[in-house]
C-alpha cells in the first residue's frame, strides 16, 4: 500500500512515521524542505525513543527507508490513500482538494485530519465525495491509540472500511462519528480549553494551579492549558471559530484571551511560548 501525507508539521509527521512503521511505503509532502527536513529530524528522534524502549518491530533506518520526502504534490499520483494534515484553515484545504483531486489516480482515497471542518465541505471540493473522510488522528500520533473516523454526507460503505481497516493496521482503535463541527473528540474537548483560557483572563486562578487542579483533581494526563499550547493555540482558536460558526451558538465562543495571544505570535509549544514558555 501506498501511503500519502500532506504537511509535514507535528500531524503530519506523527502519521507518515506510524504509516511507515506498520510498512506502508510513504510519500510526505509539504510547502518547503525545510519543513520537510524538519519534520524528518522529528521522526527520527521519536524512532530512536520508541526503538531504545524496545517498542518497534523494525529498525529506525529500515522505517525511515520506506519514507520519501517531496515539495512535488505530483509524487501522490500512485497513492492508495493521501490523508491531509496542513493548516487548520478551510479555504486552504478545499484548494489543495481541488488539485489532489485531479493528481491521484481515480480509485485512490482521500482523507482530512482535520480536527473540526465539515469533511461533507471538502469532499465536494476534492470532485470525488464518495472516496472522502475525515481520518482523525490524535496528538501525540505515535503515543495515541484513537483513530476518530468521520464519514462525509456521500461517504461511500468502500472507503469507510477502507480507512477503518488501515487505522487497525497501524494499530490504532477506529471509532466512527457523523460530520458535525468538531466532531466528538474536539466539540467535547475544545470547549473545555477554551473555558480554562478564559479562567487565567478573570483571574480565577494562576495556570500552574489551573493545569494542576485538573491533573490532581480529574486525573487527566495534561493541564488544559498544557494541552493547548500542545496542540497549537492558533489550531484551538481555527477549531472555536469552526464550532462556533457552525453550531450558531455563543457558548462556543473564542476566549478573547486565546484570540489575543494568537494575535501576539503566541501559538505555544511551536513557537516557543504560550501560556508556559519553552
Ligand atoms: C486537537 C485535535 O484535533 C485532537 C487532539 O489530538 S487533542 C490532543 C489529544 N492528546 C492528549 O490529550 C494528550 C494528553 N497527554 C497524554 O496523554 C500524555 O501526557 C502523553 C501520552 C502525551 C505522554 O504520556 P505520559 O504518561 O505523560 O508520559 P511521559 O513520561 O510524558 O512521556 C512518555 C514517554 O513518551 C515519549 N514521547 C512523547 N512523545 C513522543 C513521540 N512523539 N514519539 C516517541 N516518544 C514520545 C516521552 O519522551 C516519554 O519518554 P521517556 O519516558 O523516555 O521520558
Ligand atoms: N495539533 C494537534 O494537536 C492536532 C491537529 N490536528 C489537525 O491537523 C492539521 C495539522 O495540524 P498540526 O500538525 O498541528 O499543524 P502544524 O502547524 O504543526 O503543521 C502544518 C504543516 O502543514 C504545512 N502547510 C501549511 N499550508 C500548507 C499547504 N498549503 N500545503 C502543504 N503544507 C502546508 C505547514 O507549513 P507552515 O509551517 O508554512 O505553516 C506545516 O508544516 C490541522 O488540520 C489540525 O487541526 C488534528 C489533530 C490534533
Amino acid at each position: 500500500m501506498k501511503f500519502g501525507v500532506i504537511g509535514a508539521g507535528q500531524m503530519g509527521g506523527g502519521i507518515a512515521q506510524v504509516a511507515a512503521q506498520s510498512g506502508f511505503t510513504v510519500v510526505v509532502q509539504d510547502v518547503k524542505q525545510e519543513f520537510l527536513d524538519r519534520g524528518r529530524a522529528v521522526i527520527e528522534k521519536s524512532l530512536a525513543k520508541l526503538h531504545e524502549k524496545g517498542r518497534l518491530t523494525d529498525a529506525p533506518d529500515v522505517i525511515l527507508g520506506r519514507m520519501e520526502f517531496t515539495t512535488d504534490l505530483n509524487a501522490f499520483a500512485d497513492c492508495d490513500l493521501v490523508v491531509e494534515a496542513i493548516v487548520e484553515n478551510e479555504g486552504v484545504k478545499a484548494d489543495l482538494f481541488g488539485q489532489l483531486g485531479q493528481i491521484v489516480k481515480p480509485d485512490g482515497i482521500l482523507a482530512s485530519n482535520t480536527s473540526s471542518i465539515p469533511i461533507t465541505a471538502l469532499a465536494s471540493a476534492s470532485g470525488r465525495p464518495d472516496k472522502f473522510i475525515g481520518m482523525h488522528f490524535m496528538n501525540p500520533v505515535p503515543l495515541m491509540q484513537l483513530v476518530e473516523v468521520i464519514r462525509g454526507y456521500s461517504t461511500s460503505d468502500e472507503t469507510a472500511q477502507f480507512v477503518t481497516q488501515t487505522a487497525e493496521r497501524m494499530g490504532k482503535t477506529p471509532l466512527s462519528c457523523n460530520d458535525f463541527p468538531g466532531f466528538v473528540s474536539n466539540r467535547i474537548l475544545m470547549p473545555m480549553l477554551n473555558e480554562a483560557i478564559q479562567c487565567v483572563m478573570e483571574g480565577v486562578a494562576e495556570p500552574e494551579a489551573i493545569d494542576g487542579i485538573m491533573k490532581l483533581g480529574m486525573n487527566h494526563p495534561m493541564g488544559p492549558l498544557t494541552l493547548a499550547d500542545f496542540i497549537g493555540l492558533d489550531t484551538c482558536l481555527a477549531i472555536m471559530e469552526v464550532l462556533h460558526r457552525g453550531l450558531g451558538d455563543d457558548k462556543y465562543r473564542p476566549s478573547p484571551l486565546l484570540r489575543k495571544m494568537v494575535q501576539a505570535g503566541l501559538l505555544g509549544r511551536k513557537s516557543g511560548q504560550g501560556f508556559y514558555t519553552y
